[in-house]
């Protein structure tokens, strides 16, 4: 049985468990449940804190875990990053109160860092040749320098909402981009099928998430036209119609780009343009 670990808590959990979900998994039906079997799908699911998560797949214990990129930075635990997920995208920075810095890092020497994520931070800091003193703090980072605990702090940034409200500004160069991630212990390679098996689902989500299919009629002397706007994955599908002298066309395009297609596909000619959901898919 595959063994998955899942966030239990944050800014991870509801996505992960969404995705799952639509990936056909059960999943828990309340917040309290730590651990669920889902015999039909042989996998069992742990609902572990986002933080501890890379630890416990870095341990062997359990075989793919879903987790932040940062946090699995942060742990220093000997697993990697297998697959991109697309959720709980956000910038790893530095803030301050406006001029107490400039946005050279060198300007960090001698000052004190707020932050949740030490490891990230202290490693960025030695590689940078920044002599700088490091405070862990759980959480709401934002207020510690209001509170005088340090001068500069280190945190996920999206919006940037928190940092406004808290009248802080970000300074320097992103310390890093994260997101969502399938993670696996590093160099490991037991249950490989179920393994496969499992990414090859949750690419299925992304792709339904990310493309639509498109269902056009064109005249045949425009379809090469046509198909250089909607070149597909492995080619467009183009079938005959009754009608002498048209073609069907279908396609995958991307979600993002579907009504700037058809507008140009309209353009050359193409008429009767629809476009549907993906409910899943296997690429
Ligand atoms: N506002 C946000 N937008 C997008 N991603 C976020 C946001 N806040 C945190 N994350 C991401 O969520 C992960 C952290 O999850 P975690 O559950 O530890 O913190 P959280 O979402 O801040 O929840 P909490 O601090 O309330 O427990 C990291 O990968 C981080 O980049
Ligand atoms: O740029 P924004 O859109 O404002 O999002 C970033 C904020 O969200 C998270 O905080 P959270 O609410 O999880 O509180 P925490 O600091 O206690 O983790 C993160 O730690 C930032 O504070
Ligand atoms: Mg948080």
């Amino acid at each position: 049985m595959l063994r998955i670990a899942v966030p239990n808590k944050g800014s991870l959990s509801g996505p992960a468990a969404d995705m799952l979900h639509e990936a056909g998994y059960q999943q828990r039906r309340e917040s309290k449940e730590l651990r669920i079997v889902d015999p039909a799908n042989d996998v069992e699911f742990f609902y572990l804190r986002p933080r501890d998560i890379a630890i416990y797949v870095a341990s062997g214990q359990l075989d793919i875990g879903i987790t932040g990129r940062d946090l699995l930075i942060d742990s220093g635990a000997n697993a990697e990053e297998i697959l991109p997920l697309g959720f709980a995208r956000s910038t790893f920075r530095f803030a301050t109160k406006p001029g107490t810095v400039g946005d050279d890092l060198a300007d960090l020497n001698g000052k004190t860092v707020a932050t949740s994520y030490e490891g990230i931070v202290a490693k960025h800091l030695a590689d940078n040749g920044i002599d700088a003193s490091v405070v862990h703090l759980d959480g709401a980072v934002e207020t510690a320098i209001q509170l005088g605990v340090a001068q500069v702090i280190a945190d996920v940034v999206e919006t940037g909402t928190s940092l406004r409200n808290a009248g802080l500004e970000v300074v320097g160069e992103p310390i890093m981009k994260s997101e969502a991630v399938v993670i696996r212990r590093t160099g490991a390679d037991g249950e490989e099928t179920k393994v496969q098996q499992f990414l090859r689902r949750l690419q299925g989500v992304l792709v339904a998430r990310t493309y639509v299919m498109m269902d056009y009629d064109i005249r045949a002397e425009h379809l090469e036209a046509a198909v250089a706007i909607t070149p597909g994955l492995e080619g467009p599908t183009v079938s005959p119609l009754h009608n002498e002298g048209w073609v069907a066309v279908r396609a995958m395009v991307p979600a993002e780009d579907a009504q700037r297609i058809m507008d140009d596909l309209y353009d050359i000619g193409a008429r009767a343009i629809l476009t549907t959901a993906i409910h899943a898919c296997r690429l």
